[in-house]
């Protein structure tokens, strides 16, 4: 099994499988469903409705691939970045560059994508919210996020809802001023990924932005990791998703000084075309 990112990294790039977008027919929205774990952290299973939630094709495999690989990392920062935990500060630092230049509007509520054990929620988000829900499918980590990101002088009222629960399953009940989603989107097949654009719009509180932060391939191909069963997009793919789930880019950095020999990490802000 590859441990570190660095390894994970050299076998892509090895591999640079160029594969064709893994589905690239019109896209049918799944009935969403969310799990919340209560304020407590005690539940952490999808519900009923959600379990039931059936997709067609090669789509089932692929989620479970990858609901299996990420069980078997440890909940920790150098698990969520793959041994290179040390990166963790500089990517954090340019993040929050990169909100203090887009001037998000308001500061009551967040919403962290994939958020792991909560390193963006507790190293980004709470400081610049009154409070941050947690979407992470993994629920030894949705476990860990909600110890994790109120120890300390953090305090308990900063973290709100944390829902266990798949990104393609996902759909935001509440308006929020900030939705970021990091290091997550690889694990949605195309078709799921503009869904879940079309969705996150709606829980966006006026005026508000969707920030994404993702590896792209230094191609214009999907590089295809089958370990941990996820892909590597393209910049324009995702702009091009962007644009068709009704989103306008309002702003995108590459990110800097991460070591040599990493995909490309490039952060995108933008805003629902018709709401502004
Ligand atoms: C590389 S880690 C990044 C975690 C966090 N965003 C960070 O930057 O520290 C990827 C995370 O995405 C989660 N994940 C994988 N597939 C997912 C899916 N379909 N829906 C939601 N989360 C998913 C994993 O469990 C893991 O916590």
């Amino acid at each position: 099994m590859t441990t570190t990112l660095e390894a994970q990294l050299s076998d892509k790039l090895q591999m640079m499988d160029e594969i064709k977008d893994i589905d690239q027919e019109p896209l049918k929205e799944e009935e969403p469903s969310n799990a919340p774990i209560s304020s407590d952290g005690t539940q952490a299973s999808p519900s009923p409705t959600a379990s039931a939630t059936k997709i067609a094709g090669p789509e089932p495999e692929f989620y479970d691939k990858a609901q299996k690989y990420w069980s078997e990392v440890p909940a920790t920062v150098n698990g969520m970045l793959g041994g290179l935990g040390y990166i963790s500060a500089i990517d954090i630092q340019g993040s929050n560059v990169f909100l203090r230049e887009i001037r998000v509007p308001g500061n009551r509520l967040a919403l962290d994508c994939g958020a792991g054990i909560g390193r963006v929620t507790r190293n980004l988000l709470i400081p610049r919210f009154n409070c941050v829900d947690l979407v992470e499918q993994d629920p030894a980590f949705a476990e860990k996020a909600r110890e994790y990101c109120t120890t300390g002088d953090l305090g308990p009222g900063k973290v709100g809802q944390i829902y266990n629960v798949g990104l393609q399953r996902f759909a935001p009940s509440q308006q929020y001023d900030l939705i970021w989603s990091q290091w997550v989107l690889g694990h949605l097949t195309d078709r799921d990924l503009v869904a879940f654009f079309r969705r996150i719009k709606l829980g966006l509180a006026p005026g508000a932005y969707f920030c994404l932060k993702e590896n792209v391939s230094s191609s214009k191909k999907t590089v295809e990791d089958k370990e941990d069963s996820s892909v590597t997009r393209p910049l324009e793919s995702y702009e091009r998703f962007l644009k068709e789930a009704g989103f306008r880019i309002v702003r995108k950095v590459k990110q800097q000084n991460f070591p040599k020999g990493l995909f490309p990490v490039y952060m995108i802000a933008c805003k629902p075309v018709s709401k502004e």
